[in-house]
């Protein structure tokens, strides 16, 4: 199998803290689809083909599990939630309780609490910033991401403390996405970011035990995620989850939905911000399909090209970049022997680039997800939500809300990046962020 050089070995250990992506491309690039990484006594097999993606996660997915340091090293924060939870039958038990409360008429009462929000912020812009004010919206949409995600799971419940925990959430984000660049020292090391983010950990843990003790006492239904967890039980063996489990989940929740969705939406404004024509398209679509009422859930499938771009905007800054498996037993991929134990590195943002399957990749166009261009591209070479039994959980949820927060702003605001702020880098933390954020001059339409 292709090895990285010892020279390359060495400059590894640099370049993966100074710009981790750009050194992975170019071991791809030098290598192919299979390449061994070793950087700092650290051994994975670095994939990036969507046959050998397909194997991992969906042909031969048994054999593959999260027992990778990457988990490990983050097992402090998810603690056996499901993100982390290393497989076999434990997560597949709690997969199973899980699945329901995700299920599309679940989605579909969240996506008043996505309108709602979406309506509120709106409504700030229009009083706090005069039309061509120049608007960094990547604060804007974080603080939308977090109270969407909180109303869902926690109803009215989420009070004034959202604030503070979005910033804390934001903290915390900056301390793991530096240790990954570069796991070193674990986070078990009392360094002083490691002791802010444990306390920023138990700060989190008491908001959501709080929530959770506050709702056993009540026994009210308040038709949010976190009664439909609460209800939830195995179809196979007809129990629910420990209060323990259930606050773990929803940390992961949490975890899973803020993020993810928050960095997508800055990444939609900041590229139809540079795309004019198809912001234009954009705006007809939505003007023909809502004539100017608020969306529904009903609406999305109607919103085709709005779709697409996200679905564009998904493959160019896929958010949840990187993810890891363990080979359990000795495998086969592209004439190459998987050795048993083998740390499995597994790249969305360099599959989704790779030049075989994305003529021109690093360019924006959203034709390229017309149903005739899905159906000429393997499945696997878009997978923004993973693929096989360990998909995101959360896949529908995010893909309504984030067609219908683009929406909702294009029906309101026409947006355009300012010469001085077209050049942005990525940052490649735990998601993939805009380097000093997204900043749009916003027009009322
Ligand atoms: C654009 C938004 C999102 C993207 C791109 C995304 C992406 C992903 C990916 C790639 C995985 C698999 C990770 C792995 O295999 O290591 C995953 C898993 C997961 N996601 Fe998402 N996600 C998004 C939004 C959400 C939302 C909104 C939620 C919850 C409300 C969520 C909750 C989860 C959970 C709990 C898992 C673990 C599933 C399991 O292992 O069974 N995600 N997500």
């Amino acid at each position: 199998m292709p090895d990285t050089s010892l020279r390359d070995q060495l400059g590894g250990v640099f370049s993966m803290r100074s710009d981790q992506v750009a050194f992975l491309s170019r071991m791809i690039d030098t290598h192919g689809d299979i390449v061994k990484i070793r950087v700092l006594g650290i051994k994975m097999i670095m994939l990036n083909n969507p046959d050998f993606f397909e194997r991992v996660l969906v042909r031969n997915h048994e054999n593959y599990d999260k027992n990778t340091f990457l988990f490990r090293a983050v097992e402090p924060i998810l603690r056996g939630g499901l993100i982390g939870n290393v497989g076999g039958e434990p997560w597949r038990r709690q997969r199973r309780i899980m699945q329901p409360s995700f299920h599309r008429p679940k989605v579909a009462g969240f996506a008043e609490n996505m309108t709602d929000e979406t309506s509120r912020m709106l409504r700030r812009w229009d009083r706090e910033y005069e039309s061509g004010d120049v608007v960094n919206v990547s604060t804007e949409l974080g603080q939308l991401a977090m109270r969407i995600v909180f109303r869902s799971l926690f109803g009215a419940d989420v009070g004034s403390r959202g604030d503070a925990i979005e910033e804390m959430f934001l903290e915390a984000n900056q301390i793991v996405g530096a240790f990954f660049r570069f796991p070193f020292p674990p986070l078990s090391w009392p360094t002083r970011p490691h002791r802010r983010l444990n306390w920023i950990i138990r700060t989190m843990d008491g908001f959501v035990s709080d929530v959770i003790r506050k709702r056993v006492a009540s026994e009210e239904d308040h038709g949010d995620l976190l009664t439909a967890l609460m209800n939830a039980v195995d179809e196979e063996t007809g129990t629910g989850m420990t209060p323990l489990q259930l606050h773990r989940e929803v940390l992961n929740i949490i975890i899973g939905g803020y993020e993810t969705t928050s960095n997508s939406v800055a990444w939609l404004i900041y590229l139809i911000g540079q795309h004019p024509e198809v912001q234009a398209r954009l705006h007809a679509e939505v003007d023909s399909v809502l004539g100017g009422r608020v969306p529904t859930f009903d609406d999305v499938p109607r919103l085709q090209y709005t779709r697409m771009i996200v679905d564009e905007t998904l493959r160019l800054y896929t958010p949840a970049w990187q993810t890891m498996r363990r080979a359990i037993e000795e495998d086969e991929m592209g004439g190459y022997r998987i050795p048993a134990q083998s740390d499995i590195y597994l790249n969305m943002f360099t599959l989704h680039r790779h030049p075989d399957f994305w003529p021109s990749p690093h360019t924006f166009d959203p034709e390229r997800f017309t149903p005739e261009q899905i159906a000429n591209r393997p499945r696997h070479a878009y997978i923004p939500f993973a693929s096989g039994p360990r998909n995101c959980i959360g896949k529908h949820f995010a893909l309504t809300e984030l067609t219908l927060i683009l929406a909702m702003i294009a029906q309101a605001y026409r947006v355009e990046i300012p010469d001085d702020r077209r050049s942005v880098e990525i940052e490649p933390l735990i998601t993939m962020h805009p380097k000093g954020g997204i900043h749009t001059r916003m027009a009322r339409r």
